[in-house]
């Protein structure tokens, strides 16, 4: 699988660690950035890593922050980017199950990095169930586009 990643200031040994282990798993890591320990604004890096997974360039993306909190409502308002904030295991198997998650939203703040390793592990790994969950996305979908629900 090709994974788009990019960590703040908060994440980048996070990152590292998270792109050797895919790495060690065959996935083709594309690393955003940031690779340095100078404080930088997130938002253009959920877009770059947003833009790669709704273009099609990358089946999966992960971004890391702090909490990730930021990160997730940055990475939510590029069209066709589902992000998921999780911090545990179940958060991250009803991400991918239910909600067919697209970006992981990690905080380095919150869950050590072997913690981070088991999520993103459980995210990549849960088949998405389908069925109403996909009526629900389909419903997301709409209010994208600025569609009113019936
Ligand atoms: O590290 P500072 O700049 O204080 O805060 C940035 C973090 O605040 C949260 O929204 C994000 O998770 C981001 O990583």
């Amino acid at each position: 699988m090709r994974i788009v990643i990019a960590a703040d200031h908060n994440g980048v040994a996070m990152k590292k660690r998270l792109a050797a282990w895919l790495a060690d798993r065959g996935h083709e890591v594309d690393d955003r950035g940031t690779h340095g320990g100078d404080v930088v604004d997130y938002p253009a890096l959920c877009a770059s890593v947003g833009e790669q997974v709704a273009g099609g360039r990358a089946e999966r993306g992960i971004v890391i922050g702090g909490t990730g909190g930021g990160e997730a409502i940055a990475c939510n308002k590029i069209r066709g980017i589902r992000a998921g904030l999780c911090h545990s295991e179940f958060l991250a198997e009803i991400s991918s199950a239910h909600n067919r998650s697209n970006v992981l939203v990690l905080g380095a703040k919150v869950i050590d990095e072997e913690e981070a390793v088991r999520i993103t592990e459980v995210w990549l790994t849960t088949p998405f169930k389908g069925g109403a969950h996909q009526r629900r996305l389909d419903q997301i979908a709409a209010l994208e586009r600025g569609e009113p629900l019936a």
